[in-house]
């Protein structure tokens, strides 16, 4: 696998290599080391400084292109705001369905993506080097390189500027944030096809017409998803036997019949085996055989940690086969003044992720406290049309536990979805033998935000009764964690007791059924 550089997106005022960044002094306050050496301006780094210098520590933040990183630039804010213009053009294609008529839907590409720009320049600021400094912290612009287990080398890379030999600081603590890229793997003829990644797609102004999607994860299937909708014609190719592989297939199968409604085809089970070049465009050939023509490709296959040029074997850090900064659940590295967070560190890979690990490494290292980095409720949300949310145990995984239970709520009679017509949908509860909630999953309409008390309950270690005893406004889709929470609880009462009141139990659910 190789990695891709990142290209520019927008001309905001954090960038660089267009404002003209001003580098702080790289010399300490106190004239000998930094309290906190951050390395990486992403989401990890920010949250990192932003907590470090309100504890009152001297920290310097080392970023080698555009504080906000990955999320603002190229991830999460251009993809979130992509797929709402994807979706408002599918839901006026489709208001009919209601007895709404949208005649001639017609979508400016160049518009759109003006939309995009817009959203990152509206949400830049927080993340911007100003913000970092009203906080408290120093902000460089330049790569650093560990040199020894606590010193770096940082070489100022702005255009303009002579990389040198850099300059070095020493450190008490550092705090690896570097991230990560999109992987590229060695398939015979891609390179010459000129692949999109997620760092390259927001530069189009055109729509392609025909785009290949290698990889239905998070990303093939968002923007595989926000591309159909636009009016490209889409194909996905995902190796593995499902859409989104690490969910419930059942989620994922709903997921397959929703993008397949989009127009989108999709081969599932099947590897990119080569391209080439035909007269009007590129030809893929897959391992089963058949051939898929497109325009252009977009790669997401997963991620490549920055970690190839970052000195930590003189720094005495311990990295995985993978690439990824191995730490402990304290998120200490195996040099124990240096600390990593975020996608570096081959923990899920998401906003959330990275921002909570910059401020747990930065209270562990700056204020000597020992707090562990809980992984067993991480939530995950594909922000696709039914959206795929989850937390803790997938309901296919339950059976590898002994003692767990799953509950499911089908979405076709849940009058929140029967009135939108929006009925392809599902919920499901993970539960333990005490009827605590470890896991669950929903598809549907805002199910990130239905997510969200299920995500307390997991950490909490709610039960299912706690759950149902919770009055939840009608109707929403929250009805469906409640119903399967009663259920669970109807069925326990049920096993315990008498016949008479099984009587009564029953006629009241017939009841709340009407
Ligand atoms: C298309 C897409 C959509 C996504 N959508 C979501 C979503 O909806 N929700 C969600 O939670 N997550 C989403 N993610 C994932 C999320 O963007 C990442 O998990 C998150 O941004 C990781 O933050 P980070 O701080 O670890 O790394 P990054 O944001 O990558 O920051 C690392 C920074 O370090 C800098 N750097 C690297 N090496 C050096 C060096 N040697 N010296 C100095 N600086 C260096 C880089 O320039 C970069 O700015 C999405 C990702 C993609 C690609
Ligand atoms: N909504 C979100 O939170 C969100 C959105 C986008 C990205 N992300 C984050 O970004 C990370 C990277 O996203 P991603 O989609 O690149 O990675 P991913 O790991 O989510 O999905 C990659 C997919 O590509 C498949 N694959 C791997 N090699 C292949 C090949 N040669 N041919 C065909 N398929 C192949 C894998 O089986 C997998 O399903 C995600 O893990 C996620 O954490 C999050």
């Amino acid at each position: 696998m190789t990695e891709n550089s990142p290209t520019d997106f927008t001309t905001a005022k954090s960038d660089p290599r267009t404002a003209g960044w001003r580098s702080d002094e790289l010399t300490p306050p106190d004239g000998t080391a930094w309290d906190l050496l951050i390395i990486g301006g992403g989401t990890a780094g920010i949250v990192a400084a932003k907590t470090a210098a309100g504890f009152g520590a001297n920290v310097l933040v080392v970023e080698a292109a555009r504080t906000g990183g990955d999320c603002l630039w190229t991830g999460c804010v251009p993809s979130k705001a992509l797929l709402a213009a994807a979706h408002a053009a599918a839901d006026a294609r489709t208001a009919v369905r209601y007895g709404v008529h949208v005649d001639g839907v017609r979508v400016d590409f160049g518009e759109v993506m003006t939309h995009v720009r817009a959203t990152i320049e509206t949400i830049e600021p927080d993340d911007s080097p100003d913000t970092l400094r009203a906080a408290g912290a120093h902000v460089a612009h330049g790569r650093a390189k560990l040199s020894s287990p606590d010193t770096a080398v940082i070489i100022d890379s702005s255009p303009g500027t002579s990389a040198g030999d850099g300059v070095r600081v020493r450190f008490r603590h550092a705090l690896i944030a570097t991230g990560s890229s999109p992987a590229i793997p060695p398939i015979p003829g891609l390179a010459e096809a000129d692949p999109l990644t997620s760092d390259t797609i927001w530069s189009l102004t055109e729509l392609p017409q025909r785009l290949l999607v290698l990889g239905g994860g998070s990303i093939g299937c968002e923007l595989g998803q926000a591309f159909a909708r636009l009016g490209s014609h889409v194909s996905i190719l995902e190796e593995a036997p499902n859409l989104l592989p690490r969910e419930d297939p059942h989620a994922a199968s709903l997921l397959l019949a929703a993008l397949a409604d989009d127009g989108i085809s999709i081969s599932n089970g099947a590897r990119l085996e080569s391209v080439e070049r035909r007269d009007n465009g590129w030809r893929g050939r897959t391992s089963s055989g058949s051939t898929i023509p497109f325009d252009r490709v977009l790669v997401a296959v997963g991620r490549t940690p920055h970690t190839a040029d970052l000195g930590l074997e003189a720094a005495g850090v311990t990295s995985d086969d993978h690439g990824h900064v191995v730490v402990d659940k304290q998120l200490r590295t195996s040099n124990p003044r240096i600390w990593a967070a975020g996608d570096v560190t081959g923990h899920p890979q998401f906003t959330h992720v990275a921002g909570v690990h910059g401020s747990l490494a930065t209270s562990n290292a700056i204020l000597g406290l020992h707090r562990s980095v809980d992984t067993a409720t991480i939530p995950r949300v594909t922000f696709t049309q039914p959206e795929v949310a989850a937390v803790g145990v997938a309901p296919d995984q339950a059976g590898a536990h002994s003692g767990l239970t799953v509950r499911t709520i089908d979405h076709t009679d849940l009058d929140r979805a029967v009135t939108e017509d929006i009925r392809r949908g599902v919920t499901r509860l993970v539960l333990d033998r005490r009827g605590r909630i470890v896991g669950a999953t929903i598809v549907g309409p805002r199910a990130g935000e239905s997510l969200a008390e299920l995500v307390l309950a997991a950490r909490q270690g709610l039960r299912a009764r706690d759950l149902a005893t919770a009055m939840h406004a009608y109707p929403t889709y929250g009805d469906g964690p409640w119903r399967a929470a009663i259920e669970h609880v109807q069925s326990q009462l049920h096993r315990s007791a008498p016949r008479s009141v099984r009587k009564i139990l029953a006629s009241l659910a017939r009841r709340r059924a009407h």
